[in-house]
């Protein structure tokens, strides 16, 4: 199955020059939804992680099915100011604009293996950022996986783990 016929190219969101990649559709067209998923457990199962983390919010959709399908558990690294409790923070880069994500401090125990789970690899900012966290947290981030790869901003280059992608596009 060509995965990419059932993701949808937005031209100028959500500003001018930017082209996005939409997941929308393959979240909306069941076989090809469960085809990813199948795929992207084929790329994470071999490291044997703890735990699986998700980026927010798209990599929320990626992350939970595969923590359920693996049988492990998954935990949310969120825009700044939505998690309760203690929490770390780091600011990064985006494509467009700059963000500050946090985790839940408690959220890893000190040497526990986890992979991060994104829908897109644009600049790598956002998994970077995020990796930086998990370390910060005491993880050890043994890989990240993303749906889409966008290899025209190299964000692959950014990222000092294993990256694991589905689909690529050039432009
Ligand atoms: O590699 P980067 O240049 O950092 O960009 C990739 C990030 O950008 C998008 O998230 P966005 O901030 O649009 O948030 P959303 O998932 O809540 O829509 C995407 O889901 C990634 O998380
Ligand atoms: N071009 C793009 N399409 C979808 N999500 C994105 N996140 C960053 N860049 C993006």
């Amino acid at each position: 199955m060509d995965l990419k016929e059932h993701i949808r190219a937005v031209p100028d969101f959500p500003k001018p020059g930017i082209l996005f990649y939409d997941i929308s559709t393959l979240l909306m067209h069941a076989e090809a939804w469960q085809e990813t998923v199948r795929r992207l457990t084929d790329e994470v199962a071999p490291y044997k992680p703890d735990m699986l983390v998700g980026i927010e919010s798209r990599g929320f959709l990626t992350a939970a099915p595969l923590a359920l399908e693996m049988g492990i558990g998954f935990f949310m690294v969120r825009k700044k100011g939505k998690l309760p409790g203690e929490t770390l923070e780091y600011s990064y880069g985006l494509e467009y604009g700059s963000d500050t994500i946090e985790m839940q401090a408690d959220a890893v125990t000190p040497g526990q293996r986890v992979i991060v789970l994104d829908d897109l690899l644009a600049t790598g900012g956002t998994m970077d950022a995020s990796i930086q966290l998990l370390r910060r947290a005491g993880a050890e981030v043994a890989a990240a996986a993303c749906i889409i790869e966008l290899t025209f901003l190299e964000g692959r280059s950014k990222v000092d783990v294993p990256v694991h992608t589905l689909v690529s596009y050039d432009s």
